[in-house]
Order: C-alpha cells, then sequence, then structure tokens
C-alpha cells in the first residue's frame, strides 16, 4: 500500500514527464528538489504517523504528590498527652485494672515457676541418691503447687487477653467515635484545605496502629516490667551492692533510650505520614475513576501510587531498621552488663564478700532481667508507632471549630418571612487570604421574592450562598435574616429548617432513592416522600425503575442521569420545606428536557418562598423578580429585567452573551 501510494505520488510529482524532458539547470534544480521533498515526505510521514498512534507518554503527575509532601512537612508534629490517654481510659478503668492485675500475676507465677522445678528436681534427685524409692509424700504438694500454678497462669493468661481484647476494641471504638463527630464539626475552611484520604488514614490506620501497640504495651510491657521488678527484690536479697552497682547503670541507659525514642518517632511519623500520601493518591483516583478512565490515565496513577507506596515502603524499612539496630544495641548494653556483674562478683568473691552460689543465682536472676528488657524494647519500638499514631487521631480531636453547629436563636416557622440582607460584607476565603472576593458588598432581598444572582465566572455568587448558610464567617460587616444576625441564629436551625440548598452538581448518598429524599426530614412518612417526589417532577421515573423507591442509587448518586440526581435533589431540599431557597446554577448542567422538567419542578417550589438563583440563563434570570449582577467583589447592579434592560450598560452585555445560550 506504500508502495503505490509512494507510485501515486511520484506520478503527481511528473516523475515520467521529467524524464522526458530535454535537461535544463534550472530543471536540475527545482525538480529533484521538489523529488527529494516528495522522497521525505513520504518516508516522514508514516514515521510521524506511527510517532501520533503511539500512546502519548505518560503525564507527570508527580506534583500531586510533591504537593502532599510540602503540606506535611509544613505541619507541625502533633503530640499525645498523658491526659489525652487518661480521657480515653477512664471509662474503662475496671477494664484495665483487670488486665494489669492478670498481667502481672502471670508475670509473677513465670519468677515462681522456676524455683518451683527447682524444688521438684531436688525432692526427685534425693528419692534417686537416697532411697530409690519414690516418696509421693514430698514430691505431691510440689507437684499441686506446680499444676496449681501452670493452672492459674493459663487462668490469668486467658483473663488479661479477654479483659485487654474488651478494653482495646471500646476505645478504638471511642477514639473512631471522638473523630469523626470532631472531624463533622470542623469548618469549611478546615475541608478545604484538608483530603478525605488523610482523614480516613486517621479514622482507620492510625485508630487501628494505637490500639495494637497499646494492647501490646499492656500486655508484653506489663508483664515485662513485672518480671524485671521482681527479679531486681531477687537480685537485691542475693547481694545489696551487687544489685546496687548494676542499677546505677540505667541512668545511663534511659537517657540513651530516650534519644533513640525521639530519633525512631521523627521517623515513625514520616513513614505514616508517607503511608497517606499514598493513601490519599489510591482514593483520590478512586473517587475520580470515570476522569481517570476517559483520560487513560491508568499507568500514570499506577506509577504514581507505586512511586509514593515504595517511599512508604522505604521510610518503614529504615524505621525497621531503627529499631533494630536499638534492639541489637540493647541486648549488647545489657550483655556488657552481665559481664560486668560477673567481673565484678568474682572479685567480690576473692573478697569474700559473696559466695559462689550467690553470684551463680546472681547471673541466672540477672539474665532473666536482660530478657525481660530484651522484650521490653520490642515492645518500645511498638510504643513508638503507637504513640505517633495515637497524637496524630488526637491533633484532630483537639481541633475547635470556629463555627459551631449548634446553638442560638431559632425563629418560629410561622414566624419566618424570609427578608435576607447582606450589610457592607467583605470576606476572603481562610485558604486563600491574599484574595478579597467580596468587598463592601451589600444585598437586599425581599420576602417572597426570587432574586437571580448573575455576573461573570468567579465574581462571588456561589460564596453569597455559603455565607447566606454560614459556611464561613465574613471578614467584616454583618448578614441579616428578618433582622436578625445569622451569628446569634443557631446553625442547625438555620441549615437544617430555614434555607434550602440545589446545587449545580447535587450527591446523592448510595442508598435508596427513598431515603435520599428522607434525608431532607428524617421523619418524613413514605406519602410525603413521594409527594415530594411528585413536586420536582422525579415520581415518574423513580416508579419507572424495577425497585420503585427502594433503588440503590450507587455512589454519590452515579447510577442516576444528572437530570433525575437533580430531580431527587429538589425533592429532598422540599420535603424540608425551607422558608429560604438557594439554587445555585440548579439547571445548567442538563439537557433541554432534563432541563425543562427540573426548572419545571423548581418552578413549583419557589413558590411563596424566598429564592436566591444564581442563574446563568437568560431565561431563568428574566424571570426573576429582581436580578442583581455580582462584579468586582460587589453589586454592581440591580433592578428588575425591564430597568436594567433601560439601562443597558452591564446588563444589556450579559443579555446579549446569553440569548445565543439560551
Ligand atoms: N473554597 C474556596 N477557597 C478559596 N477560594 C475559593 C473557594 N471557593 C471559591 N473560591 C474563589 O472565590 C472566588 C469566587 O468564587 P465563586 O465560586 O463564589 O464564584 P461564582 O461567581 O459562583 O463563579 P461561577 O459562576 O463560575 O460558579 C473565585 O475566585 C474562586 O476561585
Amino acid at each position: 500500500m506504500l508502495l503505490a501510494r509512494c507510485v501515486a505520488t511520484a506520478r503527481t510529482a511528473g516523475l515520467s514527464s521529467w524524464l522526458r524532458q530535454p535537461v535544463t539547470i534550472k530543471l536540475l534544480v527545482r525538480r529533484p528538489t521538489k523529488l527529494v521533498g516528495v522522497t521525505l515526505s513520504l518516508v516522514a510521514a508514516p514515521l510521524i504517523r506511527q510517532v501520533q498512534c503511539k500512546k502519548a507518554p505518560i503525564a507527570d503527575v508527580s506534583k500531586r504528590a510533591q504537593h502532599l509532601a510540602e503540606v506535611y512537612a509544613n505541619e507541625k508534629e502533633p503530640t499525645l498527652s498523658w491526659a489525652d490517654l487518661w480521657q480515653l481510659l477512664k471509662p474503662y478503668l475496671a477494664w484495665l485494672m483487670g488486665a494489669v492485675i492478670s498481667a502481672v500475676g502471670v508475670a509473677l507465677l513465670n519468677i515462681r515457676l522456676p524455683i518451683l522445678l527447682g524444688e521438684l528436681v531436688n525432692v526427685m534427685a534425693d528419692f534417686v541418691n537416697n532411697s530409690g524409692q519414690l516418696d509421693t509424700a514430698a514430691l505431691t504438694p510440689v507437684a499441686v503447687k506446680l499444676i496449681s500454678c501452670y493452672g492459674g497462669q493459663a487462668i490469668l493468661t486467658f483473663a488479661y487477653i479477654t479483659f485487654l481484647s474488651v478494653l482495646g476494641e471500646r476505645m478504638a471504638t471511642d477514639l473512631r467515635q471522638m473523630l469523626f463527630s470532631r472531624l463533622l464539626h470542623q469548618d469549611m475552611a478546615f475541608y478545604d484545605a484538608q483530603r478525605t484520604g488523610e482523614l480516613s488514614a486517621r479514622l482507620s490506620n492510625d485508630v487501628q496502629e494505637f490500639k495494637s501497640s497499646f494492647k501490646l504495651c499492656v500486655a508484653q510491657g506489663l508483664r515485662t516490667i513485672a518480671q524485671t521488678g521482681g527479679c531486681v527484690v531477687s537480685l537485691y536479697l542475693i547481694s545489696p551492692k551487687m544489685t546496687l552497682v548494676t542499677l546505677s547503670t540505667l541512668p545511663l541507659l534511659i537517657a540513651a533510650g530516650s534519644i533513640m525514642g525521639s530519633l525512631l518517632r521523627a521517623l515513625s511519623r514520616k513513614a505514616q505520614a508517607q503511608n497517606a500520601i499514598a493513601q490519599s493518591i489510591a482514593e483520590e483516583a478512586f473517587a475520580n475513576i470515570r476522569t481517570v478512565r476517559s483520560f487513560a490515565m491508568e499507568d500514570s496513577e499506577e506509577r504514581l501510587f507505586e512511586r509514593e507506596v515504595r517511599k512508604a515502603q522505604q521510610l518503614n524499612e529504615i524505621l525497621g531498621v531503627g529499631i533494630g539496630i536499638f534492639q541489637g544495641a540493647t541486648n549488647f548494653v545489657l550483655n556488657g552488663i552481665v559481664l560486668g556483674v560477673l567481673y565484678g562478683g568474682s572479685k567480690m568473691i576473692l573478697t569474700q564478700e559473696i559466695t559462689a552460689g550467690d553470684l551463680m543465682s546472681f547471673l541466672v536472676t540477672a539474665q532473666t532481667i536482660q530478657r525481660s528488657l530484651g522484650q521490653l524494647s520490642v515492645v518500645f519500638g511498638q510504643a513508638v508507632k503507637g504513640w505517633t499514631a495515637g497524637a496524630r487521631v488526637f491533633e484532630f480531636i483537639h481541633l475547635q471549630p470556629t463555627i459551631p453547629l449548634k446553638g442560638g436563636k431559632r425563629i418560629p416557622h410561622h414566624a419566618l418571612l424570609g427578608t435576607i440582607k447582606f450589610d457592607n460584607v467583605c470576606f476572603t476565603y481562610p485558604t486563600r487570604p491574599g484574595q478579597v472576593v467580596l468587598e463592601d458588598l451589600n444585598l437586599d432581598v425581599a420576602p417572597g421574592t426570587v432574586v437571580a444572582l448573575c455576573g461573570p465566572s468567579g465574581g462571588g455568587k456561589s460564596t453569597i450562598a455559603a455565607l447566606l448558610e454560614r459556611f464561613y464567617e465574613p471578614n467584616s460587616g454583618q448578614i441579616s435574616i428578618d433582622g436578625h444576625d445569622i451569628r446569634t441564629l443557631d446553625p442547625e436551625w438555620l441549615r437544617g429548617q430555614a434555607i434550602g440548598l440545589i446545587s449545580q452538581e447535587p450527591v446523592l448518598f448510595a442508598t435508596t432513592i427513598a431515603e435520599n429524599i428522607r434525608y431532607g426530614r428524617s421523619d418524613a412518612t413514605d406519602e410525603e416522600v413521594r409527594e415530594a417526589a411528585r413536586l420536582a417532577n422525579a415520581h415518574e421515573f423513580v416508579t419507572g425503575f424495577p425497585q420503585g423507591y427502594n433503588t440503590v442509587v450507587g455512589e454519590r448518586g452515579v447510577t442516576l442521569s444528572g437530570g433525575q440526581k437533580q430531580r431527587v435533589a429538589i425533592a429532598r431540599a422540599l420535603l424540608k420545606n425551607p422558608p429560604i431557597l438557594i439554587l445555585d446554577e440548579a439547571t445548567s448542567a442538563l439537557d433541554a428536557e432534563s432541563e425543562r422538567l427540573v426548572r419545571d419542578a423548581l418552578d413549583r417550589a419557589v413558590q411563596g418562598r424566598t429564592v436566591l438563583v444564581i442563574a446563568h440563563r437568560l431565561s431563568t434570570i428574566q424571570n426573576s423578580d429582581q436580578i442583581m449582577i455580582i462584579k468586582g467583589k460587589r453589586v454592581a447592579e440591580a433592578g428588575t429585567h425591564k430597568q436594567l434592560l433601560k439601562k443597558k450598560g452591564l446588563y444589556w452585555d450579559l443579555v446579549q452573551s446569553q440569548t445565543a445560550l439560551d
């Protein structure tokens, strides 16, 4: 095919006629140039095609991870206080005490067991040496003690594991609930700055890590500490002098341990932050899977995730090495101490301060301590991780929102007219303090009227709606409803009953249609839900589904069309029956038929309410009682459609641009 194309192209280039022509200088120069050009293009075209057909190179999406890393690097290190821990443990003190007593009991039995075994060996050695007969009278008490000890150990082990499991699970549940509740209460500005992946990482991974570490620390830590304490007493009984000399090394050990501990904590924090970055990337990819798919970015996302997960792996490996060094060094130092005891002890034997038997007992007990401390260093490594995880959880639990969710005045439903007033409102978003969005904005909305807010994109229309719902506080100025400053009104009442918001991209929950509509008012009857759906032009399509109102809509309502989602959202808002309604470009994302249905529903919805319509379409704008053009951080023009048309100016420009759109 390529060859055929070559020939054809050569023909069009006039190869045969060129060959038949008389040779001139001009011809010699011009035609070969043309031919070379054609030949080159013949060769180049498939190559270019091939290059174009090749899959686009994987885009560099690393900035996302880089941005996340910067966010984490700028965070200050969260801390966990003993008071936090106490607050968490207080309701479960009985379980904790049960666990502590059982764990210490197991430890004490562990100290007792070797002694009993020794006694048993002595009794057996006695009858082997002396009579050769089994002396059951001497053997039975020791055997009974030993069996009771084993039995006690089994029961206590069962008890402390059970107590700890109950305690750990209840504490983790409380922690999750506390964190979730505190997160739900945070200001919108907090959510503007946070990532959902990070929040869910704290809610699941960090709480899990904290719980496991706590259980391990109480179980193993307590046992080993009790064991060590018991052995130190035994040591003291054998030789007070040698015990005190050995213990004098403790402050040095503790100091070294603390330094190492803080290094490990820093490492652990880094590793956990990196885990959260990887999780954020995965969650974002899942949440935006349609965008990922439609841009064929699976490979890029995969690469990005792999890179970040590998970084997390490396940091965790370094942390593992750090913990390994710590444990190795601890063992080395402890062995050194045992050696030192041997050296000092042999000198004491020479000076007849202790017997060789005492030295032997001292060494065996010291070795038990050494083993316990070795285990303790493992516990310590885990404690570092748990402490960091706990600190990350409590960091958000301690965060105080600036706008409360509850508390304040409520205007009775029958007395609420729905007058809205913005007085010299200035506002900048907390996450972008350098950009003034509204400056001395004044706005008056009479009760029961429909006011269209229009104007250029980014002018601040949605911001006005957000301020009215008190998602943010204005920097200065006042917003009032029926003359009441909204800061004095109960936000729960304001958002839950006074104002209904229908936005451009309504989000539904992954449950049935009925439940999604009932989100507007949880005590609504089935008939009220249906009535709201009828008003919102949703009843017909809902009953067309095989499962009707019990149809599950998928995550964020993904299994419904845009228009259907919008109508369910309108039904949800109508069920609330709010005196003030905000329609934030509620129909702009719909096709003509869906828009007709939705607009029809909205026309019914606005009856008898004060309505703020954030509108782009001329048909919506001109049907409003009043039009306000938001431009230059304030209301640039206001009036009815007719009044503004007379003035021409800004509104005229808008009408011109919108006519084409409509
Ligand atoms: N959460 C936020 N944090 C920081 N800045 C924001 C936030 N939301 C909006 N902005 C900025 O505030 C300005 C006003 O945005 P707003 O959404 O109110 O405009 P709009 O008039 O509704 O625009 P559009 O018609 O395009 O929806 C814009 O410059 C926008 O970038």
